[in-house]
């Protein structure tokens, strides 16, 4: 396993292909998942030379949590899935890399029994929790105290999904439900019926500014939005006291077509300009992928895929290797820049191709990118 793409060859390779189309797949066209990759390939790095320092700082501080690398577990489904350990595994692998993990609203383990497995360990547990806003008030009272008392440190709430995205693969191949014997572990008990079913999470297509309002009221955890892309939605963010923001199309899995997120990041930091963290997700698969998107303003990165194909291939130890081989490409990436500490990487090392041909992998027709072959 030498890269990103070899844990996804690996797990394709074992899963079963529903579950691996579901991990993979996005929304309609998956437009906006190829545009992701895509937009990485396209911006090219201009590195400085003759900077030296023996060693990198990779470690950073966001929102009150400490983690080693700027590198974070963006919250996925269903890790009992890919792994029968599921997400105690890759909390277990999150927490001896000191890597922030994002727990899923969806995880198929309590989020209590995640953080005592990282306790158990001695580790200091960075689990940030994810929260689906419920239509019913209560249910989502309790969530949240599921996530205080288990010591989660923040809470992401995600904001991309009125409705559910249209996962045309997951249509065709009829997977709608968890196999038997898994379930949403945080969302047992909370109502009559259908006790852990994923049919309890309920998207709210009423949410507005008033329910995040109400949220800042309920908790004092920090509060970070996912799933923001609109600049203008990023200084409201700010102005009804958002502690965060993480700029993500949900890995192209909701709305198709919409931009990739490292194309949107230089205005969106612009909107925030400073005020709140941003943290980018959606095609993140090299070091030099976070090098771009953190010169380019960013605090950290989310991966959401790459830690379901390295669970599927090797389980903890899979997610501990993957965690180590992006970390030290994102080490070497700093050391070819010339830069020694996460801020020194600022916007002037990035560049748009300003003539030939486009670099990278093809994007589909319709895709929209700002950065092929675009003379600016
Ligand atoms: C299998 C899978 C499950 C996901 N589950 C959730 C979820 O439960 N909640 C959520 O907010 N985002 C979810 N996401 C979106 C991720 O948090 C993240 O935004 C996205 O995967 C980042 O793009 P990447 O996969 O290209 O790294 C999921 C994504 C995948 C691939
Ligand atoms: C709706 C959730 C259960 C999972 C999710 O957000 C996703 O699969 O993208």
């Amino acid at each position: 396993m030498l890269t990103v793409h070899d844990f996804e060859t690996a797990a394709r390779a074992k899963l079963d292909p529903v579950h691996a189309d579901f991990i993979a797949g996005g929304a309609r066209d998956e437009i906006t998942v190829r545009a992701n990759e895509a937009a990485f390939g396209r911006l090219q790095l201009l590195p400085r030379v003759l900077r030296g320092s023996a060693v990198r700082e990779l470690d950073i501080a966001l929102l009150g949590s400490r983690a080693s690398m700027p590198i974070l577990l963006s919250p996925t489904a269903f890790h009992k899935l890919v792994d029968p350990e599921g997400e105690l595994a890759t909390a277990r692998a999150a927490a001896a890399a000191g890597a922030i993990m994002i727990v899923s609203m969806a995880s198929t383990v309590a989020v209590g029994d995640i953080a005592d497995a990282v306790r158990a360990m001695g580790a200091d547990a960075q689990l940030w929790f994810q929260l689906y806003i419920q239509p019913d008030r209560e249910i989502t009272e309790t969530l949240i105290r599921r996530a205080t008392d288990a010591g989660c440190s923040a809470l992401v709430v995600t904001v991309d999904s009125p409705v559910l995205g249209a996962g045309e693969r997951n249509r065709r191949n009829g997977f709608h439900d968890l196999p038997p014997g898994l379930r949403c572990e945080n969302l047992v008990d909370l109502r009559d019926g259908e006790r852990g079913h994923v049919r309890q999470i309920a998207m709210s297509p009423e949410l507005n500014w008033q329910h995040i309002d109400w949220l800042r009221r309920t908790t004092s955890l920090p509060i970070v939005l996912k799933g923001v892309l609109h600049p203008e939605d990023a200084r409201l963010a700010v102005r009804h006291g958002v502690d965060g923001l993480l700029l993500s199309n949900h890995g192209g899995r909701q709305l198709d077509t919409v931009p990739a997120t490292l194309e949107l990041l230089p205005e969106f930091v612009a909107a925030v300009a400073g005020r709140i963290p941003v943290i980018l997700d959606g095609g993140v698969r090299r070091g030099t992928d976070a090098v771009k998107a953190l010169a380019l303003g960013a605090s950290a990165v989310g991966i959401g895929r790459p830690v379901m194909w390295a669970l599927a291939e090797g389980g903890e130890d899979g997610v501990r290797r993957l965690l180590e081989l992006l970390r030290d490409e994102l080490d070497d990436t700093l050391a070819l820049c010339g830069a020694s500490r996460l801020a020194d990487l600022t916007p002037e090392l990035v560049r748009v191709p300003t003539w030939g041909p486009t670099p990278g992998p093809a994007v589909a027709p319709g895709a929209d990118n700002r950065f092929g072959g675009v003379i600016e």
